[in-house]
């Protein structure tokens, strides 16, 4: 048992942000909560919170309502940071983590845990605005978990982020799943989604176009991408029967072709005409699935 979001509509006065949406995520999973600018998801996070009333349908934790008083049980990164700038970052996470029930010693302990994983130590004194941005967003992400939330979840957890911080937090949020914590997780970097969520879906004008397993959803997905590296032109393909799309690049051509008999096809042309050194077909990323999904009709 674990997150189940049965129905839900919310609507702003006659617009509707989120249109009956039933997912459910089990106890201890990673859920990657993918969707275009203003396709509901921060709407979904909100409501989870017990910050916003879904207009219809219910939404139940370890199959009890959600209400604002069991927000202790979760733990949130908003999109839009909300820390006070003139707090030093032991004072602020004192008081968030006060707000929650948990005691001063408990609270500089955990702070002091995850300043050290987070390799800034030296932070507990500095104020908030004395930090850059992405490490203001490792102090929010602290404040998120420093009450063990059971579920947690995270608005954009990596934007902002230069490399090596993106691995630390994403280190820490997989530590995190491993130790039992139901992650829900929204992003526009699908690398980042393809890497941490086995499980997702894709909102679109509020309603989920794609849902379910990572690897099932690229299964059902029949277009395909086709790597070749040879050493002569292979222009031609790019006006062959089910080539969607032809793409010469430093290393080879990438194409993406209509079904994975199209590929077989290819090949065979080009053993025809000389040596492949390279040949391979993959999987559609994540990323050519949103663009199916969600570009065509992009609003
Ligand atoms: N309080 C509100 N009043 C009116 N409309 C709202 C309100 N909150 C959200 N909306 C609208 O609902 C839609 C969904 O917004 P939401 O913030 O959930 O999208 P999102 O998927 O999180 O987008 P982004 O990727 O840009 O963060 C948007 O069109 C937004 O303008």
């Amino acid at each position: 048992m674990g997150l189940d979001i049965t129905n839900v509509t919310k609507r702003f006065g006659a617009f509707t942000a989120v249109d009956d949406l039933t997912l459910t995520v089990p106890a201890g999973q990673m859920f990657g909560m993918l969707g275009a600018n203003g396709a509901g998801k921060t709407t979904t996070f909100r409501m989870l919170l017990g910050l916003l009333q879904p207009t219809e349908g219910k939404i139940s934790w370890k199959g009890e309502e959600i209400t604002y008083q069991r927000t202790n049980e979760v733990g949130y990164l908003p999109e839009e940071r909300g820390l006070y700038p003139k707090l030093k970052v032991k004072d602020q996470l004192l008081y968030l983590g006060r707000l929650k029930g948990m005691d001063k010693a408990t609270i500089l302990a955990e702070m002091e845990k995850w300043l050290e994983q987070f390799k800034v130590p030296e932070y507990a004194t500095k104020r908030i605005e004395e930090l850059s941005k992405g490490n203001q967003q490792k102090i929010q992400f602290i404040a998120a978990v420093i009450h063990k939330p059971e579920l947690l979840i995270l608005d954009e957890p990596f934007s902002g982020l230069d490399p090596v911080n993106v691995e630390l937090l994403k280190g820490a949020v997989m530590e995190l799943q491993q130790n039992g914590t139901t992650i829900l997780f929204s992003s526009h970097r699908m690398e980042h989604v393809e890497e941490l969520c086995e499980h997702l879906c894709i909102l679109h004008h509020g309603k989920p176009v794609v849902y379910g397993k990572l690897r099932e959803i690229k299964k059902s997905f029949s277009k395909k991408n086709v790597f070749i590296a040879s050493d002569y032109d292979l222009s031609s393909l790019a006006d062959q029967a089910g080539v969607l799309k032809y793409r010469q690049t430093a290393e080879g051509v990438r194409l993406q072709v209509e079904h994975e008999d199209v590929a077989r096809d290819v090949f065979q042309f080009i053993a025809e005409k000389g040596f492949v050194r390279k040949f391979e077909v993959e999987e559609p990323s994540l990323h050519d699935i949103f663009i199916e999904k969600v570009g065509e009709s992009y609003a």
